[in-house]
């Protein structure tokens, strides 16, 4: 009988040696990542280490000085600008502050990534808002503007926002900043719903460790431009690293 070989399963976003710097201040100094396939990847690390930096990087909003971003194989410098555009489709992003156009209601935001990749059908319009708002128990407020809305409901909205066209992976920056313990476990569920219904891939930045160990697969710490951990929440929990043992338990070394 003919052997085959095991295929080593590809990774769906490769980052290699990636490095940038803005002015005379180097944030990524050589930053090598994989992220598989449907898993929840987690990014933390001190604050103004460079993490939405790199999640920009992921979507082709900035380019690297050095190094390579590959998207299922295909580096993202690789493409025009038309080409991105169409690789970012395949992207979902929940900006830091939810970013929501406060001139439209909740539906015209969700609505809005549909419009653009040129969906014009206003019954398809509707019902995928309605799905997408449904998915993120928004429904019945749909009609409001994003003014009269909760912290959590806003960054809901931009969940539904950002999974509208459907994409193969999200995105989520802090997607739980400034938010309740209670409201925090809401969006904790609700990116764990998605992952497990649409085995979305999932890149996480946050500074609340309870939502690291509820909702990781995976855990990455950027620190000093570099990827200074890699491994799953319980490798992060034994780490002997003081470092990361007081990043945990929030410890910063200062006496009162
Ligand atoms: N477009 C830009 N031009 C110049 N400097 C930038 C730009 N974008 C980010 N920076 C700088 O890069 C550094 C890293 O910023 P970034 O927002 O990625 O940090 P972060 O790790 O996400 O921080 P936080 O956890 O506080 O959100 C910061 O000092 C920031 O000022």
């Amino acid at each position: 009988m003919k052997e085959t070989a095991a295929t080593p399963e590809v990774p769906f976003i490769r980052i290699t040696g990636l490095r940038k710097t803005f002015g005379t201040q180097k944030t990524l100094q050589g930053v090598d990542l994989t992220i598989k396939h449907g898993e929840t990847l987690v990014l933390i690390g001190p604050s103004g280490e460079g993490k939405s930096v790199l999640l920009k990087h992921i979507i082709g909003l900035l380019h690297p000085d050095e190094g390579r971003v590959e998207l299922d194989g295909v580096d993202l410098c690789s493409l025009n600008e038309r080409k991105l555009v169409k690789f970012r489709r395949r992207m979902g992003y929940l900006f830091q502050n939810a970013a929501l156009f406060d001139s439209l209601t909740v539906a015209e935001n969700v609505a809005f990534p549909l419009k653009e990749a040129g969906v014009t059908d206003r019954s398809d319009i509707d019902q995928q808002v309605h799905e997408a708002l449904e998915l993120v128990e928004l429904v019945e407020h749909k009609n409001k503007m994003p003014i009269n809305l909760s912290g959590g409901m806003r960054k809901r909205v931009g969940i539904a926002r950002a999974i509208i066209c459907r994409p193969e992976c999200v995105l989520y920056d802090e997607p739980t900043a400034g938010l309740d313990p209670i409201v925090t476990d809401v969006i904790d569920q609700m990116i764990i719903r998605l992952q497990k219904r649409f085995r979305v891939t999932s890149i996480v930045i946050t500074h609340d460790m309870s939502s690291v160990f509820k909702i990781a697969d995976r855990v990455a710490m950027l620190k000093n431009g570099v990827i200074s951990f890699l491994g799953t929440p319980d490798e992060l929990r034994q780490s002997p690293n003081p470092d990361i043992q007081n990043f945990i338990g929030g410890h910063s070394g200062l006496r009162a």
